[in-house]
């Protein structure tokens, strides 16, 4: 399938960038975090379970974060964050494996590959507790198949976040073998975010699949109503790098991790 067409021009040279980009060398052999684990223990604590990402930069980002990701990466930690996500693209996002393994070495919370990972031979770059593998690109041509690269991850011991933007995705994402799946809420054609999207696609995905709500999350409110709609977990970038202005990150982080606590106090207080 030819995406020219059909995917925004940013987002096609993220994918050629990704083509041409090789693997690592040595296999890969991880024993992960679990992100289960990781979500479970932020509820008990009563906050949200956040995956806070490390994204320097980005294509639709204002400006960029040049601050230390290991500085970040342990402000979202103190501000609650229950996992991590780092960029190790390097063209678009500003992201490099050798980031993502000082950010691990430095937290004890799960990190998350964050690429665009379309071969098997792209998973011996780095160890990481969860890679991301997306539905859209792996159903172009010249790309690994979906259930053939979750295998190969689960067989290195990664867990797979897979990530979807509509339901005919969800679908394939199961019948692939997913038990964690992401809905996108930026559409990939145009780079617009919609909650919205959340909303509509979460139903498709049965319980007992750790659902996980994706991209354009700003506010506490934008928290609750992701969770009204099922999210079990909130993967937040921008809202929390806030790339133009370059605020607190641990307040940022904490803002969005405390605010479903704070609804459900406020109905149990109305009642
Ligand atoms: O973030 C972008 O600009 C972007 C552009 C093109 C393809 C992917 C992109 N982002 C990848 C992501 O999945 C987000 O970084 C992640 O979900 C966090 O989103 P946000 O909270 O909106 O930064």
């Amino acid at each position: 399938m030819d995406y020219s067409e059909e995917i925004a021009p940013a987002v096609q040279s993220i994918l050629d960038a990704a083509r041409e980009r090789g693997g690592g060398g040595d296999r890969v052999s991880v024993t992960p975090r679990s992100l289960a684990d990781a979500f479970e223990a932020a509820e008990n604590a009563g906050r949200t379970p956040v995956i806070a990402e490390i994204k320097p930069t980005s294509p639709t980002a204002d400006g960029e974060r040049t601050d230390d990701p290991v500085d970040l990466a342990r402000q979202m930690v103190a501000g609650g964050a229950a996992a991590l996500s780092v960029l190790t693209e390097p063209d678009h996002f500003g992201g490099s494996a050798a980031t993502l393994e000082r950010v691990r070495d430095a937290v004890d919370v799960p990190v998350l590959r964050k690429d665009f990972v379309l071969h098997e031979s792209q998973l011996d770059v780095v160890e990481a507790d969860v890679v991301l593998l997306i539905v859209r690109f792996l159903e172009a041509d010249g790309t690994d198949d979906l259930a053939d690269l979750l295998t190969a991850a689960r067989e290195r011991g990664f867990q797979v976040l897979v990530e979807t933007h509509t339901a005919a995705e969800v679908e394939k994402a199961l019948g692939a073998g997913a038990d964690i799946i992401g809905v996108n809420n930026r559409d990939l054609a145009e780079l617009e975010v919609d909650l919205g999207t959340f909303e509509a696609v979460a139903p498709e995905v049965p319980d007992g699949v750790t659902l996980i709500a994706e991209s354009g999350i700003q506010t506490p409110d934008d928290v609750t109503r992701m969770r009204d709609a099922g999210a079990d977990a909130l993967l937040i970038g921008s809202a929390i790098m806030d790339h133009d202005a370059a605020t607190d990150v641990e307040a940022n982080t904490r803002r969005l991790t405390d605010a479903d606590t704070d609804a459900v106090e406020t109905t149990t207080t109305d009642t």
